[in-house]
């Protein structure tokens, strides 16, 4: 009879997703071991969203002071010290560190090996020299930045992600290629702390998002003066840097950031030998989050592709996938992912937030959908802070059942944890516009969008004409 398996389970990148499960599976008692070649807390502690919100707070801070002067407080230009600017940057990762790190899930009992590691044969994995056997293993080994195919782009010398939040020197003239999630932070983050900021995009800036909304943030974004090249298509990279467009411009600037989406970082890890599939989107799971091919192996954060649904690049869905192995591997519980009430949130001020189906999404779908807004312009509170730009933006069921909520707006994203709440309890609008909500608040403006859905409803005839009836009856 073969030994049995050292670990109970065996988790592969300590990144959001694997320091979760690592995390819950280790308060259970389980023997468990997580492996990661570089850093602990992967992308969103070292190259994500800490460094990119840290860098995005200190612009939002010269900007409130550049804006400050509507309120009647005039103050001087400020005065953008990079070297501090990247101290507060990396100040903020060294503060979060700790809850990231090896001592820390060693005392949680887990067992932390700081190796690459890689399948060697079913339910095997070498580490560092060391052969591993465990019954489940995860992997999550997340992802990188894509570099597209374009002549030239490989020899010239660019930023990514991993590297662009060490850069010792302000860019001159940032030039950004990609006008998504990170290339629209990036591109107000150093625009606001005066860099000259060129943004190319083949499609549109913010791409994914309800157009409407996204015209938001791109309002804002050439309000600071970034340079929005959108619809067209680079046909080399030349050095300088230089992007040459397919029309002959040449655009040129001192350094080049590349943010044209993400590629699952599969090499390495010697999926074959243990018989797992994966294609370019990464590890191909079913909904629950198991290889479709190897039943001991799962996947989770970046790197997972579930059947049908595709990856999703966000922090909070790797601590949501541990949660649906938790129940999976641990409770033998059925669980699989739903991305119905899945937020997400672009940091640019304002911010964009969205939770749930967009309209475009709904309409695709074949929906039958109303669509409720409500501006900032008529929000006291927005108006009383002179910051009026956005809306809120609700899709809902001719029944009037929430389907999704998008808010484009000065702290959007502290808003959306309500439809968070109310799409994933799949509540009405008029649930939501009954709620009594803190006055003034900017979370109103999406109440009165929900509080439209009835409006037509209160104010018809048949309404004024029994409030009418019910005023004769004595008493
Ligand atoms: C600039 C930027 C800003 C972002 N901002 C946000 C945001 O504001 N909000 C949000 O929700 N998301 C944000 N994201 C996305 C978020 O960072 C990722 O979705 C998240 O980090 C993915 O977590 P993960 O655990 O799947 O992978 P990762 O964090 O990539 O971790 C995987 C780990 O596995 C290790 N590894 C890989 N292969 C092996 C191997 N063979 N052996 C051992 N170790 C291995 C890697 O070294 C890595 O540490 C941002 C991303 C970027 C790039
Ligand atoms: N606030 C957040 O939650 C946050 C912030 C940053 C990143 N992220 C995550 O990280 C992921 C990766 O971010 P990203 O911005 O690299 O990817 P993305 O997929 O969001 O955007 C990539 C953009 O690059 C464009 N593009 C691709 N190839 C191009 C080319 N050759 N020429 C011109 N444009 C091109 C695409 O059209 C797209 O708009 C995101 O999907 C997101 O989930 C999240």
């Amino acid at each position: 009879m073969p030994d049995a398996p050292e670990l109970d389970l065996a988790v592969i990148g300590a990144g959001s997703a694997g320091l979760s499960i690592t995390y819950v599976a280790a308060r259970l008692g389980l023997r468990v071991a997580i492996i990661e070649r570089e850093r602990m807390g992967g992308d969103c502690l070292n190259t994500g969203c800490v460094p990119s919100k840290a860098l995005l707070a200190a612009a939002h801070a010269a900007s409130a002071a550049r804006r400050a002067g509507r309120l009647g407080v005039r103050l001087p230009e400020p005065e953008i010290d990079w070297a501090a600017v990247r101290a507060h940057v990396h100040g903020a990762i060294a503060a979060i560190a700790p809850q990231d790190s090896e001592e820390r899930y060693r005392s949680l009992g887990a067992e932390v090996i700081r190796a690459e590691a890689r399948f060697t044969g079913p339910g095997t994995l070498e580490a560092g020299g060391r052969r591993l056997t465990a019954r489940r293993i995860v992997v999550a080994a997340g992802s990188r930045a894509s570099v597209p195919d374009i002549p030239g782009l490989r020899d010239v010398p660019f930023h990514t992600h991993a590297t662009i939040f060490g850069m010792e020197e302000k860019p001159e003239h940032l030039l950004i290629l990609g006008g998504g999630a990170i290339g629209v932070e990036m591109a107000q983050a150093h625009a606001a702390l005066g860099c000259r900021v060129t943004v190319v995009e083949h499609g549109r800036v913010a791409g994914r998002e309800d157009a409407e909304l996204a015209s938001v943030v791109r309002d804002a974004l050439l309000t600071e003066g970034v340079v929005l090249r959108e619809g067209v298509t680079v046909a080399a990279v030349e050095p300088g840097p230089v992007l040459v467009l397919g029309d002959g411009t040449r655009l040129r600037g001192s350094h080049l950031l590349v943010a044209a989406g993400r590629t699952p970082n599969l090499g390495g890890l010697g999926l074959e030998a243990a018989g797992v599939r994966a294609t370019a989107r990464g590890i191909a799971t079913d909904t629950g989050l198991r290889s479709l091919t190897a039943r001991h192996v799962y996947a989770a954060g970046d790197i997972a592709d579930p059947e049908g649904i595709g990856p999703r690049y966000l922090t909070h869905v790797g601590a949501y996938h541990a949660g649906i192995l938790a129940r999976r591997i641990l409770f033998r519980l059925p669980a699989r992912v739903d991305y119905r009430a899945l937020p997400r949130v672009t940091y640019t001020d304002p911010e964009l937030a969205q939770v749930g189906m967009t309209e475009e999404e709904a309409r695709a779908a074949g929906r039958e959908v109303r669509v409720l807004r409500w501006p900032f312009a008529e929000n006291d509170r927005a108006i009383a802070e002179g910051r009026t730009e956005g809306l809120a933006k609700l899709v809902v069921s001719t029944g009037g059942r929430l389907l999704g909520a998008g808010i484009a707006g000065a702290h959007a994203g502290e808003m959306i944890g309500l439809w968070t709440a109310a799409i994933g309890r799949r509540l009405s609008a008029d649930a939501v516009a009954g709620m009594v909500l803190p006055y003034p608040t900017r979370a109103e403006v999406g109440k009165r969008a929900a509080s439209t859905f009835s409006l037509d409803r209160l104010f018809a005839p048949r309404t004024r004409w029994l409030v009418r009836a019910l005023g004769r009856l004595p008493g």
